[in-house]
């Protein structure tokens, strides 16, 4: 039995998939223009992209503008992500300076959850998950494949993985190369929601392909999907307006 996780106001992994959206900005003037956009959007939750901003690699500089965001939307459920580059984000941190960015984060208070990539070594992960949840922060245990789709049972095992490392949410990215890759991605999901998630996952397929992934999650078994403000922060991601007209029409049919 999936128990959904209570963000703030929010209630992840129950009813109507929640929508995320990121920001993107290089420097504090951009994110607070993405910020002010997002709100009138009426997002349910932000994730910022850490890697994107220009001063990623400044521990104080990151919480600073952290603490800004924060003052910026609100009571909005915050997710502090830094994608490194070999899961498709703009930047690489050094592990040690990872852990330090992620638990600077969570103890900030600033951010309601933490996104921490499952393909870190597994002590770094059980570290940081501890850390976080001391710190009353939730955190995304994440995996993305910008390339490829593997085998249900790969992605079964991988989402497995995250739940059993501690994580709130697993989360899963990955990128077809054909319509049956997406399905697998669907049918893993599937499966995993009804054999071995006791807890709320994230899941989509990227691409133009994958789109119908992001729409689909009530009906399968994903709990948040990404839509795009002005700029996408991955391929395949809708604009929230339709993200949040399709998300309905598919609850009132279900
Ligand atoms: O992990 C994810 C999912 C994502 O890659 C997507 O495909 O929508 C977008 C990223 O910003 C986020 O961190």
């Amino acid at each position: 039995m999936v128990q959904p996780l209570i963000i703030r106001d929010i209630a992840i992994g129950e009813g109507i998939p929640k929508i995320c959206a990121s920001l993107i900005g290089e420097t504090a003037s951009q994110l607070k223009e993405e910020a002010h956009v997002l709100i009138t959007e009426s997002v349910d939750v932000i994730e910022w992209r850490v890697d994107f901003f220009e001063k990623a690699d400044d521990k104080s500089e990151v919480l600073q503008t952290l603490a800004s965001i924060r003052s910026w939307i609100g009571n909005i459920p915050l997710v502090f992500t830094f994608r490194s580059k070999k899961e498709g984000g703009e930047k690489e941190l050094e592990r040690e300076a990872y852990i330090a960015l992620n638990k600077a984060a969570a103890m900030s208070g600033y951010a309601d959850i933490i996104d921490v990539e499952l393909f870190n070594r597994e002590a770094d992960v059980k570290e940081l998950v501890e850390f976080a949840h001391a710190h009353k922060a939730a955190v995304i245990v994440s995996n993305h494949d910008f390339d490829k789709t593997p085998a249900k049972e790969e992605i079964i095992s991988r989402l497995r993985k995250a739940q059993e490392l501690g994580g709130d949410l697993p989360k899963i990215a990955l990128m077809p190369q054909s319509m049956a890759d997406v399905i697998t991605l669907l049918d893993a999901v599937q499966t995993m929601k009804e054999q071995y998630a006791d807890r709320p996952i994230i899941a989509m397929s990227m691409g133009g392909q994958g789109s119908v992934s992001r729409i689909a999650g009530e009906a399968f078994g994903s709990a948040l999907t990404f839509g795009a403000a002005k700029k996408a922060s991955a391929p395949g991601q809708i604009p929230i307006k339709n993200l949040k007209t399709v998300l309905t029409i598919l609850h009132e049919s279900l």
